[in-house]
């Protein structure tokens, strides 16, 4: 049984469009990102599995529990934790008692221990406590009953890039106890580190579902080297070879000595998306001379925006067929 499935899961508030038919698992110990561009549907998405608002139409379920069936989400909710994306407190309340009534009501098996990670000024009240604390606050809250579940709405939101290290390294080593996790994230670097599949959202649809691995190696090599002497202008354009640059370019024309000087070792650099098998790029670089050579993964962001830019232009082609068809 999945942790979470979602079948042709749909949310409208009235007019506007929240979520349309979403059908994706979240299996039992996996950590899954939920990505997509503001307003794409994520707390939608994560407000309907916790039962805080009823689908339109289609279903889901969370560990085994149909999210409109009342009774049996709130027994399956005490195995779930869940961090809003702004958690609402009782702003005159101290934290730690806070913590205390949440862990009457739900358990507390562990918040001694997150504490120590994660620690806010737990005397003083809510409302004096910063973006970052309230959110270690809130981190505390989800994890501290040791839930199966973890359903998140961008949990380092707010939180100090060291703090979001601590976070993420809780999440690996939650995830080799077992636990799932469900979270949305607009920050790639950090689904890249945690994550073993990705879901982005955009415009209420579910537009992709696939492992980071194979998002990435879609994405290519980032490759930048630097040559003895000038380049043909045709140079590098090889199958496999996108968004090319050359940079610093010697020139071999006569009277154009500026960057030649009579130096031997003059060099021109370039850069390019490489998407290919290695050996071609390989056979293309032995004849050159080179004095450096890179071949780095494509940052996740190339992909994204990428997939995004795809999904425009495969709209604009409709919206434009549409037109025809008139
Ligand atoms: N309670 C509501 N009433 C009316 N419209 C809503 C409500 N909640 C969300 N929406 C609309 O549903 C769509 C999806 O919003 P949602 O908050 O789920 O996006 P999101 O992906 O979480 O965005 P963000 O990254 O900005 O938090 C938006 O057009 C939003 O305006």
């Amino acid at each position: 049984m999945p942790a979470i499935n979602t079948d042709d899961l749909t949310k409208s508030y009235g007019d506007v469009r929240g979520i349309e038919d979403l059908s994706f698992d979240v299996e039992e110990g996996e950590v899954f990102g939920f990505l997509g561009p503001n307003g794409a549907g994520k707390t939608t998405t994560i407000r309907t599995l916790m039962g805080f608002q009823s689908p339109t139409s289609g279903s889901a379920t969370v560990l085994g529990a149909d999210v409109t069936d009342v009774d049996a989400l709130r027994e399956a909710r005490s195995r779930v934790g869940y961090l809003p994306s702004e958690p609402g407190f009782d702003e005159r309340v101290t934290g730690r008692r806070l913590l205390e009534y949440h862990g009457a009501l739900r358990g507390d098996s562990r918040s001694d221990e997150l504490l120590e990670l994660f620690d806010p000024p737990l005397d003083r009240p809510v409302g004096d406590y910063s973006r970052g604390n309230r959110q270690m606050l809130a981190i505390v809250m989800a994890f501290m009953h040791d839930p199966d579940l973890l359903i998140m709405d961008e949990p380092t939101s707010g939180l100090d890039p060291l703090k979001q290290e601590t976070f993420l390294e809780f999440v690996r080593a939650e995830r080799e106890r077992g636990t799932t996790f469900f979270f949305s994230s607009h920050v790639l670097s950090e689904v890249r580190k945690v994550c073993d599949r990705v879901g982005i959202i955009r415009e209420g649809r579910l537009v992709e579902l696939s492992t980071v691995e194979s998002l990435l190696s879609r994405s290519g090599k980032r490759v930048r080297t630097t040559v003895t002497g000038g380049l043909e202008d045709g140079a590098f354009e090889i199958p496999g070879v996108h968004d090319r640059t050359i940079s610093g370019r010697a020139s071999t024309r006569e009277g154009s000595r500026e960057s030649t000087r009579g130096d031997e070792r003059a060099s021109t650099t370039v850069s390019f998306t490489y998407t290919g098998a290695y050996d071609p790029l390989l056979d293309h670089l032995r004849q050159f001379d080179l004095q450096d050579l890179s071949i780095e993964e494509a940052p996740l962001e190339d992909v994204f925006m990428r997939f995004y830019d795809a999904e425009a232009d495969e709209a604009v082609e409709r919206v434009e067929g549409e037109t025809e068809d008139v």
